[in-house]
Protein backbone atom coordinates (compact mmCIF):
# COMPACT_ATOMS: atom_id res chain seq x y z
CA UNK A 1 0.00 0.00 0.00
CA UNK A 2 1.46 3.44 -1.17
CA UNK A 3 1.77 5.91 1.77
CA UNK A 4 1.68 9.51 1.23
CA UNK A 5 5.48 9.68 2.19
CA UNK A 6 6.36 7.04 -1.09
CA UNK A 7 4.15 9.07 -2.84
CA UNK A 8 6.34 11.93 -2.34
CA UNK A 9 9.65 10.58 -3.04
CA UNK A 10 7.99 8.62 -6.58
CA UNK A 11 6.52 11.91 -7.70
CA UNK A 12 9.22 14.33 -6.45
CA UNK A 13 7.03 16.28 -4.48
CA UNK A 14 8.62 18.34 -1.26
CA UNK A 15 7.13 19.76 1.36
CA UNK A 16 5.16 18.31 4.71
CA UNK A 17 2.61 20.71 4.93
CA UNK A 18 -0.40 18.81 6.39
CA UNK A 19 -3.06 20.41 3.58
CA UNK A 20 0.05 19.22 1.06
CA UNK A 21 -0.16 15.39 2.96
CA UNK A 22 -3.98 15.78 3.01
CA UNK A 23 -4.44 16.69 -0.86
CA UNK A 24 -2.21 13.49 -1.60
CA UNK A 25 -3.66 11.31 1.09
CA UNK A 26 -7.38 12.05 -0.67
CA UNK A 27 -5.21 11.29 -4.22
CA UNK A 28 -4.79 7.86 -3.07
CA UNK A 29 -7.25 6.84 -1.47
CA UNK A 30 -9.86 8.01 -4.84
CA UNK A 31 -7.52 6.56 -6.96
CA UNK A 32 -9.18 3.01 -7.30
CA UNK A 33 -12.74 4.06 -7.62
CA UNK A 34 -13.53 5.69 -10.89
CA UNK A 35 -14.82 8.98 -9.60
CA UNK A 36 -14.80 12.10 -11.03
CA UNK A 37 -12.20 14.27 -8.95
CA UNK A 38 -11.63 18.32 -9.24
CA UNK A 39 -8.40 19.70 -8.17
CA UNK A 40 -8.55 23.09 -7.01
CA UNK A 41 -5.82 25.95 -5.96
CA UNK A 42 -4.16 29.06 -7.67
CA UNK A 43 -1.72 28.57 -10.49
CA UNK A 44 1.39 27.37 -9.83
CA UNK A 45 0.75 25.24 -7.05
CA UNK A 46 1.57 22.10 -8.38
CA UNK A 47 -2.02 20.14 -9.34
CA UNK A 48 -0.68 18.54 -12.29
CA UNK A 49 0.76 15.72 -9.96
CA UNK A 50 -2.15 14.68 -8.75
CA UNK A 51 -4.17 13.44 -11.92
CA UNK A 52 -0.62 11.65 -12.27
CA UNK A 53 -1.03 10.23 -8.86
CA UNK A 54 -4.49 9.40 -9.50
CA UNK A 55 -3.87 7.33 -12.47
CA UNK A 56 -0.82 5.80 -11.89
CA UNK A 57 -2.69 3.85 -8.55
CA UNK A 58 -5.81 2.85 -10.63
CA UNK A 59 -6.63 -0.16 -12.50
CA UNK A 60 -6.00 1.96 -15.25
CA UNK A 61 -2.49 2.59 -15.15
CA UNK A 62 -1.49 0.40 -17.65
CA UNK A 63 -4.04 2.52 -19.77
CA UNK A 64 -3.72 6.10 -21.43
CA UNK A 65 -2.95 9.03 -19.50
CA UNK A 66 -4.05 12.25 -21.46
CA UNK A 67 -3.56 15.60 -20.17
CA UNK A 68 -5.49 18.54 -21.88
CA UNK A 69 -4.93 21.67 -21.32
CA UNK A 70 -8.49 23.34 -22.31
CA UNK A 71 -7.41 27.12 -21.92
CA UNK A 72 -4.77 26.59 -24.44
CA UNK A 73 -6.80 25.21 -27.24
CA UNK A 74 -8.83 27.40 -29.20
CA UNK A 75 -12.70 27.38 -28.97
CA UNK A 76 -12.69 26.29 -32.72
CA UNK A 77 -11.06 23.39 -32.42
CA UNK A 78 -11.47 21.73 -28.66
CA UNK A 79 -14.73 19.98 -29.31
CA UNK A 80 -12.81 18.40 -32.65
CA UNK A 81 -9.61 17.59 -30.13
CA UNK A 82 -11.69 15.95 -27.65
CA UNK A 83 -13.83 14.37 -28.79
CA UNK A 84 -12.76 13.88 -32.69
CA UNK A 85 -14.28 14.79 -36.11
CA UNK A 86 -15.90 12.91 -39.42
CA UNK A 87 -14.03 13.43 -43.02
CA UNK A 88 -15.56 16.70 -44.55
CA UNK A 89 -17.12 18.05 -40.58
CA UNK A 90 -15.41 21.16 -41.42
CA UNK A 91 -12.89 23.22 -44.02
CA UNK A 92 -9.92 21.13 -43.52
CA UNK A 93 -11.17 18.25 -42.32
CA UNK A 94 -9.67 16.13 -44.52
CA UNK A 95 -10.22 12.54 -42.64
CA UNK A 96 -11.66 11.24 -39.86
CA UNK A 97 -9.68 12.04 -36.62
CA UNK A 98 -9.93 10.37 -33.04
CA UNK A 99 -10.16 12.45 -30.03
CA UNK A 100 -8.99 12.53 -26.94
CA UNK A 101 -11.71 10.47 -25.26
CA UNK A 102 -11.45 7.89 -28.49
CA UNK A 103 -8.18 7.46 -27.31
CA UNK A 104 -8.26 7.50 -23.46
CA UNK A 105 -10.92 4.37 -23.51
CA UNK A 106 -9.60 2.23 -20.72
CA UNK A 107 -7.61 5.12 -18.94
CA UNK A 108 -7.56 8.69 -17.62
CA UNK A 109 -7.92 12.14 -19.04
CA UNK A 110 -6.78 15.17 -16.92
CA UNK A 111 -8.91 18.52 -17.76
CA UNK A 112 -6.79 21.34 -16.65
CA UNK A 113 -8.52 24.84 -16.80
CA UNK A 114 -11.49 23.15 -16.97
CA UNK A 115 -13.19 26.60 -16.79
CA UNK A 116 -12.02 27.73 -20.18
CA UNK A 117 -14.38 25.14 -22.09
CA UNK A 118 -16.92 26.73 -24.29
CA UNK A 119 -20.09 26.02 -22.89
CA UNK A 120 -21.58 24.08 -25.60
CA UNK A 121 -18.23 21.25 -25.21
CA UNK A 122 -19.40 21.57 -21.60
CA UNK A 123 -22.72 19.92 -22.75
CA UNK A 124 -20.84 17.04 -24.47
CA UNK A 125 -18.51 16.52 -21.73
CA UNK A 126 -21.68 16.33 -19.49
CA UNK A 127 -22.87 13.51 -21.62
CA UNK A 128 -19.38 11.65 -21.30
CA UNK A 129 -19.63 11.88 -17.57
CA UNK A 130 -23.37 10.81 -17.15
CA UNK A 131 -23.08 7.82 -19.35
CA UNK A 132 -20.03 7.20 -21.54
CA UNK A 133 -21.53 8.62 -24.85
CA UNK A 134 -20.18 10.57 -27.05
CA UNK A 135 -20.66 12.49 -30.34
CA UNK A 136 -17.68 13.01 -33.23
CA UNK A 137 -18.01 16.78 -34.88
CA UNK A 138 -19.76 15.79 -38.15
CA UNK A 139 -21.16 12.95 -37.34
CA UNK A 140 -24.72 11.32 -36.04
CA UNK A 141 -23.01 7.92 -34.89
CA UNK A 142 -23.08 7.73 -30.43
CA UNK A 143 -19.49 6.16 -29.70
CA UNK A 144 -18.94 4.56 -26.08
CA UNK A 145 -15.92 5.79 -24.00
CA UNK A 146 -14.74 4.11 -20.09
CA UNK A 147 -12.35 7.36 -19.18
CA UNK A 148 -11.88 8.71 -15.93
CA UNK A 149 -12.06 12.36 -15.65
CA UNK A 150 -9.72 14.47 -13.39
CA UNK A 151 -10.64 17.91 -13.99
CA UNK A 152 -8.91 21.00 -12.31
CA UNK A 153 -9.16 24.83 -12.20
CA UNK A 154 -7.26 27.98 -10.63
CA UNK A 155 -10.71 29.99 -11.12
CA UNK A 156 -13.62 29.71 -8.42
CA UNK A 157 -16.55 27.82 -10.28
CA UNK A 158 -19.29 29.12 -8.60
CA UNK A 159 -18.25 32.53 -9.87
CA UNK A 160 -18.53 31.35 -13.24
CA UNK A 161 -21.02 29.28 -12.72
CA UNK A 162 -23.03 32.67 -11.07
CA UNK A 163 -21.72 34.86 -14.49
CA UNK A 164 -23.43 31.52 -16.79
CA UNK A 165 -20.06 30.36 -18.40
CA UNK A 166 -19.76 26.96 -16.28
CA UNK A 167 -23.11 24.63 -16.17
CA UNK A 168 -24.03 23.98 -12.45
CA UNK A 169 -24.71 20.46 -13.51
CA UNK A 170 -21.05 19.54 -14.46
CA UNK A 171 -19.92 21.45 -11.92
CA UNK A 172 -21.30 18.32 -9.54
CA UNK A 173 -20.53 15.61 -11.92
CA UNK A 174 -16.89 16.86 -11.57
CA UNK A 175 -16.31 17.37 -8.35
CA UNK A 176 -17.72 14.14 -6.86
CA UNK A 177 -14.42 14.75 -4.61
CA UNK A 178 -12.47 17.69 -4.62
CA UNK A 179 -8.78 18.16 -3.74
CA UNK A 180 -7.79 21.52 -2.94
CA UNK A 181 -3.70 22.40 -2.91
CA UNK A 182 -2.85 25.16 -0.63
CA UNK A 183 -0.75 28.45 -1.95
CA UNK A 184 2.74 28.23 -1.52
CA UNK A 185 2.14 31.27 1.42
CA UNK A 186 -0.09 29.35 2.99
CA UNK A 187 2.81 26.07 3.99
CA UNK A 188 5.39 28.73 5.02
CA UNK A 189 7.59 25.98 6.36
CA UNK A 190 7.84 24.13 2.97
CA UNK A 191 9.47 27.77 1.28
CA UNK A 192 12.74 27.34 2.15
CA UNK A 193 12.63 23.31 1.32
CA UNK A 194 11.28 24.03 -1.95
CA UNK A 195 13.72 26.47 -2.23
CA UNK A 196 16.81 24.57 -1.40
CA UNK A 197 15.65 21.22 -3.53
CA UNK A 198 15.66 24.11 -6.78
CA UNK A 199 18.42 25.03 -5.65
CA UNK A 200 20.29 21.86 -5.56
CA UNK A 201 18.56 21.13 -9.32
CA UNK A 202 19.75 23.75 -10.56
CA UNK A 203 23.38 24.22 -9.26
CA UNK A 204 23.79 20.71 -10.70
CA UNK A 205 22.26 21.92 -13.79
CA UNK A 206 24.77 24.55 -14.38
CA UNK A 207 27.47 22.92 -12.81
CA UNK A 208 27.83 25.48 -10.10
CA UNK A 209 28.44 25.43 -5.89
CA UNK A 210 24.66 25.29 -4.07
CA UNK A 211 23.52 28.34 -2.96
CA UNK A 212 23.15 29.19 0.42
CA UNK A 213 20.25 31.12 2.57
CA UNK A 214 21.19 33.15 5.52
CA UNK A 215 18.59 33.35 8.42
CA UNK A 216 17.56 37.04 6.87
CA UNK A 217 16.82 35.26 3.67
CA UNK A 218 14.92 32.43 4.57
CA UNK A 219 12.76 35.37 6.30
CA UNK A 220 12.34 37.57 3.27
CA UNK A 221 11.10 33.98 1.24
CA UNK A 222 8.84 33.09 3.95
CA UNK A 223 7.21 36.87 4.01
CA UNK A 224 6.84 37.09 0.63
CA UNK A 225 3.85 36.63 -1.20
CA UNK A 226 4.32 34.62 -3.77
CA UNK A 227 1.34 34.93 -6.23
CA UNK A 228 2.84 32.98 -8.77
CA UNK A 229 3.05 30.21 -6.47
CA UNK A 230 6.44 27.23 -6.72
CA UNK A 231 6.26 28.05 -10.52
CA UNK A 232 7.37 31.68 -9.33
CA UNK A 233 10.02 30.08 -6.22
CA UNK A 234 11.27 27.80 -8.60
CA UNK A 235 12.14 30.49 -11.18
CA UNK A 236 13.29 32.82 -8.69
CA UNK A 237 15.56 29.91 -7.81
CA UNK A 238 16.96 29.47 -11.28
CA UNK A 239 17.74 33.14 -12.24
CA UNK A 240 20.10 33.50 -8.71
CA UNK A 241 21.52 30.33 -9.58
CA UNK A 242 22.61 31.61 -12.55
CA UNK A 243 23.83 34.77 -11.52
CA UNK A 244 24.92 35.36 -8.60
CA UNK A 245 28.63 34.13 -8.02
CA UNK A 246 28.88 34.45 -4.08
CA UNK A 247 27.08 31.86 -3.14
CA UNK A 248 26.11 32.70 -0.08
CA UNK A 249 22.86 34.44 -0.15
CA UNK A 250 22.03 36.98 2.11
CA UNK A 251 18.32 38.66 2.82
CA UNK A 252 19.12 41.89 1.07
CA UNK A 253 20.18 40.00 -2.33
CA UNK A 254 17.46 37.72 -2.14
CA UNK A 255 15.13 40.95 -2.29
CA UNK A 256 16.98 42.19 -5.54
CA UNK A 257 15.67 39.08 -7.32
CA UNK A 258 11.72 39.63 -5.84
CA UNK A 259 9.00 41.88 -7.67
CA UNK A 260 8.53 44.92 -5.15
CA UNK A 261 5.02 45.67 -3.29
CA UNK A 262 3.08 46.64 -6.89
CA UNK A 263 4.99 45.30 -9.04
CA UNK A 264 5.00 41.40 -10.24
CA UNK A 265 9.22 42.69 -12.18
CA UNK A 266 12.13 41.19 -10.47
CA UNK A 267 13.94 44.32 -9.65
CA UNK A 268 16.85 43.83 -11.91
CA UNK A 269 14.67 44.18 -15.05
CA UNK A 270 12.50 46.75 -13.12
CA UNK A 271 12.06 50.16 -15.13
CA UNK A 272 10.73 53.52 -13.28
CA UNK A 273 7.87 54.14 -15.68
CA UNK A 274 4.72 55.17 -13.80
CA UNK A 275 1.50 52.92 -14.07
CA UNK A 276 0.56 55.64 -16.34
CA UNK A 277 2.80 54.87 -18.52
CA UNK A 278 1.16 51.46 -19.16
CA UNK A 279 -1.39 52.05 -21.46
CA UNK A 280 1.05 53.91 -23.65
CA UNK A 281 3.51 51.25 -23.34
CA UNK A 282 0.29 48.80 -24.49
CA UNK A 283 -0.56 51.13 -27.09
CA UNK A 284 2.40 51.35 -28.62
CA UNK A 285 3.12 48.10 -28.46
CA UNK A 286 -0.51 46.83 -30.11
CA UNK A 287 0.43 49.79 -32.89
CA UNK A 288 4.09 48.34 -33.75
CA UNK A 289 2.27 44.44 -34.01
CA UNK A 290 -0.75 46.07 -35.95
CA UNK A 291 1.87 47.75 -38.33
CA UNK A 292 3.41 44.66 -38.62
CA UNK A 293 0.69 42.35 -39.29
CA UNK A 294 -0.28 45.01 -41.96
CA UNK A 295 3.07 44.84 -43.98
CA UNK A 296 2.94 40.96 -43.92
CA UNK A 297 -0.48 40.84 -45.29
CA UNK A 298 0.70 43.22 -47.90
CA UNK A 299 3.61 41.08 -48.79
CA UNK A 300 1.91 38.09 -48.69
CA UNK A 301 -0.56 40.01 -51.46
CA UNK A 302 2.04 40.54 -53.22
CA UNK A 303 4.25 37.38 -53.45
CA UNK A 304 1.02 35.75 -54.85
CA UNK A 305 0.18 37.84 -57.56
CA UNK A 306 3.78 37.73 -58.69
CA UNK A 307 3.60 33.78 -59.01
CA UNK A 308 0.25 34.27 -60.51
CA UNK A 309 0.83 37.45 -62.89
CA UNK A 310 5.06 37.76 -62.98
CA UNK A 311 6.65 40.77 -61.86
CA UNK A 312 5.72 43.65 -64.74
CA UNK A 313 2.39 43.13 -64.34
CA UNK A 314 2.60 42.91 -60.37
CA UNK A 315 4.42 46.66 -60.83
CA UNK A 316 1.83 48.00 -63.02
CA UNK A 317 -1.18 46.91 -60.80
CA UNK A 318 0.74 47.47 -57.38
CA UNK A 319 2.25 50.89 -57.59
CA UNK A 320 0.94 52.05 -54.26
CA UNK A 321 1.59 49.29 -52.77
CA UNK A 322 5.54 48.34 -53.79
CA UNK A 323 6.14 52.23 -52.39
CA UNK A 324 4.34 51.30 -49.22
CA UNK A 325 6.92 48.57 -48.74
CA UNK A 326 9.71 49.49 -50.48
CA UNK A 327 9.59 53.43 -50.36
CA UNK A 328 9.12 55.44 -53.17
CA UNK A 329 12.65 55.36 -54.54
CA UNK A 330 12.74 52.25 -54.91
CA UNK A 331 9.69 51.50 -56.34
CA UNK A 332 10.53 54.08 -59.12
CA UNK A 333 13.11 52.08 -60.29
CA UNK A 334 12.74 49.22 -62.25
CA UNK A 335 12.62 46.16 -59.65
CA UNK A 336 12.56 43.07 -61.08
CA UNK A 337 11.73 39.91 -59.02
CA UNK A 338 13.13 37.58 -61.57
CA UNK A 339 16.42 38.10 -61.60
CA UNK A 340 17.61 39.65 -58.19
CA UNK A 341 18.15 42.98 -57.77
CA UNK A 342 21.74 44.62 -57.35
CA UNK A 343 21.24 46.16 -54.31
CA UNK A 344 19.53 43.33 -53.05
CA UNK A 345 21.36 40.09 -51.15
CA UNK A 346 19.79 36.74 -51.29
CA UNK A 347 21.94 34.85 -53.91
CA UNK A 348 24.32 36.67 -56.46
CA UNK A 349 26.65 33.90 -56.48
CA UNK A 350 28.49 35.53 -59.23
CA UNK A 351 30.05 38.54 -57.72
CA UNK A 352 32.04 37.49 -55.31
CA UNK A 353 32.94 40.89 -54.24
CA UNK A 354 29.16 42.08 -54.23
CA UNK A 355 28.52 38.90 -52.95
CA UNK A 356 29.89 39.16 -49.33
CA UNK A 357 28.83 42.67 -48.81
CA UNK A 358 25.61 41.76 -49.41
CA UNK A 359 25.68 39.17 -47.49
CA UNK A 360 27.17 40.56 -44.57
CA UNK A 361 23.91 42.90 -45.21
CA UNK A 362 21.51 40.64 -45.11
CA UNK A 363 22.46 38.82 -42.47
CA UNK A 364 22.64 42.29 -40.62
CA UNK A 365 19.48 42.64 -41.09
CA UNK A 366 18.73 39.58 -39.97
CA UNK A 367 20.09 39.99 -36.97
CA UNK A 368 18.29 43.47 -36.23
CA UNK A 369 15.05 41.45 -37.21
CA UNK A 370 15.54 38.78 -34.66
CA UNK A 371 16.38 41.73 -31.77
CA UNK A 372 13.36 43.82 -32.75
CA UNK A 373 11.39 40.18 -32.26
CA UNK A 374 13.47 39.57 -28.90
CA UNK A 375 12.81 43.24 -27.65
CA UNK A 376 9.17 43.38 -28.20
CA UNK A 377 8.75 39.43 -26.57
CA UNK A 378 10.69 41.03 -23.51
CA UNK A 379 8.54 43.83 -23.89
CA UNK A 380 5.13 41.49 -23.78
CA UNK A 381 6.50 39.63 -21.13
CA UNK A 382 6.92 42.93 -18.76
CA UNK A 383 3.46 44.03 -19.34
CA UNK A 384 1.84 40.81 -18.79
CA UNK A 385 3.51 40.44 -15.47
CA UNK A 386 3.22 44.17 -14.64
CA UNK A 387 -0.85 44.01 -15.13
CA UNK A 388 -0.95 40.21 -13.47
CA UNK A 389 1.00 41.66 -10.61
CA UNK A 390 -1.46 44.94 -10.65
CA UNK A 391 -4.91 42.68 -10.54
CA UNK A 392 -3.54 40.32 -7.85
CA UNK A 393 -3.07 37.38 -10.23
CA UNK A 394 -6.13 37.81 -11.35
CA UNK A 395 -6.50 36.52 -14.85
CA UNK A 396 -9.43 37.70 -16.23
CA UNK A 397 -9.14 41.48 -14.67
CA UNK A 398 -5.62 41.00 -16.15
CA UNK A 399 -6.89 40.20 -19.45
CA UNK A 400 -8.98 42.72 -19.66
CA UNK A 401 -6.55 45.57 -18.78
CA UNK A 402 -4.24 44.51 -21.58
CA UNK A 403 -7.07 44.03 -24.33
CA UNK A 404 -6.47 39.96 -25.13
CA UNK A 405 -8.88 37.23 -24.05
CA UNK A 406 -8.38 35.29 -20.85
CA UNK A 407 -7.59 32.32 -23.00
CA UNK A 408 -4.86 33.97 -25.47
CA UNK A 409 -3.30 35.40 -21.76
CA UNK A 410 -3.46 31.72 -20.22
CA UNK A 411 -1.45 30.63 -23.53
CA UNK A 412 1.37 33.23 -22.96
CA UNK A 413 1.62 32.74 -18.87
CA UNK A 414 2.62 29.28 -20.21
CA UNK A 415 4.43 30.13 -23.52
CA UNK A 416 6.56 32.50 -21.39
CA UNK A 417 6.85 30.35 -18.32
CA UNK A 418 5.54 33.42 -16.01
N1 LIG B 1 5.44 20.06 -4.11
C1 LIG B 1 6.24 20.29 -5.16
N2 LIG B 1 7.52 19.92 -5.12
C2 LIG B 1 8.36 20.19 -6.14
N3 LIG B 1 7.99 20.82 -7.26
C3 LIG B 1 6.72 21.20 -7.37
C4 LIG B 1 5.76 20.96 -6.33
N4 LIG B 1 4.58 21.45 -6.71
C5 LIG B 1 4.78 21.99 -7.92
N5 LIG B 1 6.05 21.85 -8.32
C6 LIG B 1 6.61 22.38 -9.58
O1 LIG B 1 6.04 23.67 -9.76
C7 LIG B 1 5.71 23.90 -11.13
C8 LIG B 1 4.24 24.26 -11.26
O2 LIG B 1 3.44 23.11 -11.00
P1 LIG B 1 2.12 22.77 -11.85
O3 LIG B 1 2.35 23.03 -13.31
O4 LIG B 1 1.67 21.43 -11.45
O5 LIG B 1 1.15 23.89 -11.28
P2 LIG B 1 -0.40 24.06 -11.56
O6 LIG B 1 -1.05 24.23 -10.24
O7 LIG B 1 -0.89 22.97 -12.44
O8 LIG B 1 -0.41 25.45 -12.33
P3 LIG B 1 -1.43 25.97 -13.51
O9 LIG B 1 -2.78 26.10 -12.86
O10 LIG B 1 -0.86 27.30 -13.89
O11 LIG B 1 -1.37 24.96 -14.60
C9 LIG B 1 6.12 22.64 -11.86
O12 LIG B 1 7.41 22.87 -12.38
C10 LIG B 1 6.15 21.58 -10.78
O13 LIG B 1 7.05 20.55 -11.08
Amino acid sequence: METVQSIKQRFEIIGNDPKLNRAIEKAIQVAPTDISVLVAGESGVGKESIPKIIHSLSHRKHGKYIAVNCGAIPEGTIDSELFGHEKGAFTGATGTREGYFEVADGGTIFLDEVGELPLTTQVRLLRVLENGEFIKVGSSQVQKTNVRIVAATNVNLFDAIEKGKFREDLYYRLSTVDITLPALRDRKDDIHLLFRKFAADFAHKYKMPPLKLDDNAISVLQKFRWSGNIRQLRNMAEQISVLETNRDISGSTLSSYLPQEGSNLPSVIKNKKSESDFSTERDILYKVLFDMKSDLHDLKKLTLELMKNGSAKVQEINTNLIQKIYGPKEADSEISFEEEPRNTTFNNHDEDTDFDENEDEFQFAETIEEEEVLKLEQREIEMIKKSLEKNKGKRKAAADELGISERTLYRKIKQFDL
